[in-house]
């Protein structure tokens, strides 16, 4: 397949992925790029309700959810647009997502990002302030089992545990180096 592979960034919520990504896409403009989300019934990349549901029992979707009767999801196509652009796709997808693709001929490169500690992750959650009790409960319940199941071997390229920011942003550049090289070879020429 033509263009740079995708990125997959994985790992528990408040563990730092946006953190880190932001870092990227202010240091490498115009090298990474992001899917479009396509939904039913509102939204911005309409798409009829029987018709997702065939894509998605064809497994032609990454991921979906459904939200207060809003489907919505992101398409092995709409990754495929992006590379075919030559620009490198970051999808942000859970552990089960990371399991999907697995299965699919996407071949990215699959990165997870962990905390130091539950304790660690606990405290910047809530330093967030985002979330109610509820929710950081239930956030550290799903990175508890995130943080187990991401050493599986095979199943990540890397895994990162993003204690110190600098060094974690380091790792995540090495890794993505050759793909980042390709884009930026491709601008030039
Ligand atoms: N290495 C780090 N050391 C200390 N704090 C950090 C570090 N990395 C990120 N943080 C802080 O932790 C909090 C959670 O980070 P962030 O929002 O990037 O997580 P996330 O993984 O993208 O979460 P979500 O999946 O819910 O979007 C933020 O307040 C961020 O500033």
């Amino acid at each position: 397949m033509e263009g740079p592979r995708p990125v997959v960034l994985s790992g528990p919520s408040g563990t730092g992925k946006s953190t880190l990504l932001k870092k990227l896409l202010k240091d490498y403009k115009g090298v990474f790029g992001f899917s479009l989300v396509e939904g039913y019934p509102k939204h911005y990349h309409f798409r009829n309700r029987e018709a997702m549901q065939e894509d998605i029992d064809t497994g032609e979707f990454i991921e979906t959810d459904e939200f207060s009767g809003n489907l919505y999801g992101t398409s092995k196509c709409a990754v495929q647009d992006v590379r075919a652009k030559g620009l490198i796709c970051i999808l942000d997808v859970d552990i089960a997502g990371v399991r999907h693709i697995k299965e699919s001929d996407l071949d990215p490169i699959y990165v997870s990002i962990q905390p130091p500690s539950i304790e660690v992750l606990e405290e910047r959650l809530r330093g967030r302030a985002t979330e109610t009790e509820e929710k950081i409960q239930s956030r550290l319940e799903a990175a508890r089992i995130d943080m187990e199941e991401c050493n599986e071997p095979g199943l990540f390229d890397i895994v990162i545990v993003n204690d110190d920011l600098d060094e974690s942003y380091e790792k995540l550049q090495s890794v993505l180096k050759e793909e980042i090289m390709k884009v930026q070879q491709g601008i030039k020429s």
